[in-house]
């Protein structure tokens, strides 16, 4: 089948690295389990998804892997080269020695030799103690960013993936990574929504040469880090139906529109193939002027699983 997603490139000592613009993501809540999981991915790559975005911590790593496999057996994929996956680095694991066993773990799981792309899931560490949810605030402390960045460059340069990045980093933490990278951070994966439009980010990414993905785009409705209120939201109801599109595909095709990358999920074929009809059409001035004024609010804030600290949020 012909893909009909754009890519664009990222940065990478791999020459011409690129990845399909939107990814399927993998974190449900309420959590699935695996072989439903397995099933989604599999109708997924049927419907045109490439790239797909997981995590240690979503527990979506194997059924990935066992969705690729069963893909490549039924033929609906040549060749693992087709996709581009994305996997991250648990806070528990976010010191230096334990990152190579961190990666090597992910690709164990999911049965792959290399990673697309490894992210930094949060500039956050927690101790080895960590075992309930919310984690105590006394457990959490922000990471040490040169030392683990040096081990994810180790992690680039042993070929155990091919390009490195980080999530839910503010520019502040980026600058301090570019302060001494030798491998830039090739993706900053953040909430992105026409709730939450990230400007400033953005544009320090842009000339920073970091490209931008957005998570929750839909504000992940249903889940426990997100809610309603994209779908609630009254102007870009108006501007879909004038449009003859969708409230999420309006979203989708905005994020796309400002030059990021998007990670949806859903596992429902319809909705899947509703979010990749995106690129034969576009938002105008006009629309784009509209949604540029719309309330913001974030959503994902870490405070859904880590208790509230003013101290740690001050650092970040
Ligand atoms: N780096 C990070 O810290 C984070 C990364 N992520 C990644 O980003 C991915 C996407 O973000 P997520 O938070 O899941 O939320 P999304 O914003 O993608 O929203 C997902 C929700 O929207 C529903 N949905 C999907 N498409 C449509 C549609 N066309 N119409 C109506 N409803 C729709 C889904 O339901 P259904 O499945 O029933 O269609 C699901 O309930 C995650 O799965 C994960 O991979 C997410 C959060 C944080
Ligand atoms: O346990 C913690 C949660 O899964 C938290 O990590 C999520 O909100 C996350 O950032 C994600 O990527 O989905």
């Amino acid at each position: 089948m012909e893909n009909k997603v754009p890519i664009v490139s990222v940065v990478s000592s791999f020459s011409g690295l690129t990845m399909p613009v939107i990814g399927m993501g993998t974190a449900s809540y309420p959590p699935v389990d695996a072989g439903t999981l397995k099933s989604a991915i599999v109708e997924a790559i049927r419907a045109g998804y490439r790239h797909f975005d997981t995590a240690f911590i979503y527990g979506s790593e194997q059924p990935l892997g066992a969705a690729i496999a069963e893909a490549l057996n039924i033929g609906l994929i040549k060749s693992r080269n087709e996709l581009f996956i994305t996997s991250k680095l648990w806070c528990t694991y976010a010191e230096p020695d334990l990152v190579i066993p961190a990666i090597k773990m992910s690709l164990e799981n999911l049965q792959l030799e290399y990673l697309d792309l490894y992210l930094i899931h949060w500039p956050l560490k927690f101790s080895k103690e960590v075992s309930r949810l919310p984690v105590p605030k006394e457990e959490v402390s922000v990471i040490d960013i040169k030392s683990v960045w040096s081990a994810m460059e180790e992690c680039q340069l042993l070929g155990l993936t091919k390009a490195i990045g980080v999530s839910n980093f503010s520019s502040r933490k980026l600058e301090e990574i570019l302060s001494f990278a030798k491998i830039p951070p090739a993706v900053n994966q953040v909430e992105m929504n026409p709730l939450w439009q990230q400007k400033e980010l953005n544009e320090y990414c842009k000339a920073k040469g970091i490209h931008v993905s957005a998570h929750s785009p839909l504000g992940s409705k249903g889940t426990l880090w997100g809610d309603n209120r994209i779908f609630d939201c009254h102007a870009l109801k108006e501007i879909a139906e004038a449009k003859g599109k969708t409230i999420a595909q309006i979203c989708l095709r905005w994020v796309y529109q400002q030059g990021a990358s998007v990670i949806a999920k859903s596992f429902n074929k319809k909705r899947m193939e509703e979010n990749l009809e995106i690129f034969d059409w576009s938002l105008s001035v006009e629309e784009l002027e509209k949604i540029r004024g719309l309330p913001q609010c974030k959503f994902n804030s870490i405070g859904t699983f880590i208790e509230p600290s003013a101290e740690l949020e001050a650092q970040l």
